[in-house]
């Protein structure tokens, strides 16, 4: 098992989340990556390396470009705005609005977010491109003919669609990271998205293309984050119809529960005739998760593994969700225990 991390994770340090109607210290801190690091190598993952300074190519791929472009200059945008305060969005192209990307930073910020609960500051755009290049370096392992590898990714990419940010999300890593599988010979690859949260950016980024599927096991957006896509019924358009399945799941759902879906995605996975897994590995699916509400427990992160394992295919896991209790580190590690199992 390759790890692939970068110390640059921590030039994404936000002072704000808007949460509840207050400005909180955000629960998607720095403080996340070291734990992790800390369990996995504790565990015996102590093949630990940094990622390759790779640029902006095969995220093009994915991504709109203008939209990696605002990325890129938001922050000295806003700053140059003379706000003094950390880059919010806080009014939006919704329903029945012009799609044209205002001049106004302001507007501008919020044509390209899907959520308010996440700052950019300074450092923030650094940190998501140090992000992305571990996933395209973890991807260029399994690329290389291994079986098994772990991006520690931080901030995490789920949430983000091709022209979208939000929900702690910037890059679409694990979205890069299959482009990345497809542009080095794979035909087909899947995304798995076990974080408790909807991974409505994955979905944006493939839901026309037949050459990746996309499962996500998450909280009912009905009651959870991301609330505006993740329901069953969405099962891909065009060339991706059939290719994209959701598994929205009530709160207080227990492993047996979960663990049957998990299973269900993973036949999916093998009928599509992907010839790779990228994980989108949150852990908030845990019981004492600060912000989620299903109810796995530790010892579910390892049989988690032992079953996408055992569908045959070489893993790539990128970091995505898991908040404020030590057992991220133990339940991350648990799963890549299991996939090697
Ligand atoms: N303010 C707390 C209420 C929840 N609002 C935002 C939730 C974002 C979840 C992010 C995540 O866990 O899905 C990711 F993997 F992307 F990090
Ligand atoms: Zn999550």
């Amino acid at each position: 098992m390759r790890v692939i991390y970068s110390e640059d994770h921590k030039l994404r340090d936000a002072r704000t989340e808007l949460h509840a109607g207050q400005l909180v210290t955000p629960f998607e801190a720095p403080f996340r990556a070291e734990w992790i690091l800390a369990a996995v190598k504790q565990a015996g993952f102590t093949d630990v390396v940094a990622p390759d300074a790779h640029g902006l190519e095969t995220a093009r791929k994915v991504h709109d470009p203008a939209y990696l472009d605002f990325l890129a200059t938001v922050w000295d945008r806003w700053v140059a705005a003379g706000f003094t305060g950390e880059a919010i969005a806080n009014s939006f192209a919704v329903r029945r609005t012009s799609q044209r990307v205002p001049d106004n930073i302001v507007g501008a910020i919020g044509h390209y977010a899907n959520a308010a609960d996440t700052s950019i500051t300074k450092g923030s755009y650094e940190a998501a491109i140090a992000s992305m290049r571990c996933a395209i370096t973890g991807a260029d392992w399994l690329n290389a003919g291994n079986r098994f590898a772990f991006a520690l990714c931080r901030p995490p990419g789920h949430h983000a669609g091709i022209d979208l940010f939000g929900g702690y999300c910037f890059i679409n890593n694990s979205g890069v990271a299959a482009q990345r599988l497809l542009d080095h010979g794979a035909r087909k690859v899947a995304v798995l998205d076990v974080d408790f949260h909807h991974g409505n950016g994955t979905q944006d980024l493939f839901y026309h293309r037949g050459d990746v599927f996309t499962a996500s096991l998450h909280g009912d957006p009905m009651q959870a984050f991301p609330y505006f896509l993740g329901h069953a019924d969405e099962e891909g358009e065009g060339e991706g119809t059939g290719a994209n399945r959701n598994y929205p799941m009530p709160p207080g759902t227990p492993w047996d529960v979960w663990s049957s879906a998990l299973a269900d995605a993973l036949t999916r996975i093998k009928a599509f005739g992907a010839e790779a897994i990228v994980v989108a590995l949150g852990v908030d699916t845990f019981e004492r998760d600060p912000i989620s509400f299903f109810s796995l427990t530790s010892d579910d992160f390892t049989r988690m593994g032992a079953m996408i394992a055992s569908a045959g295919l070489p893993v790539l896991a990128c970091m995505e969700g898991g908040y404020g209790v030590p057992e991220i580190g133990l339940n991350v590690a648990n799963v890549l225990k299991g996939l090697e199992a």
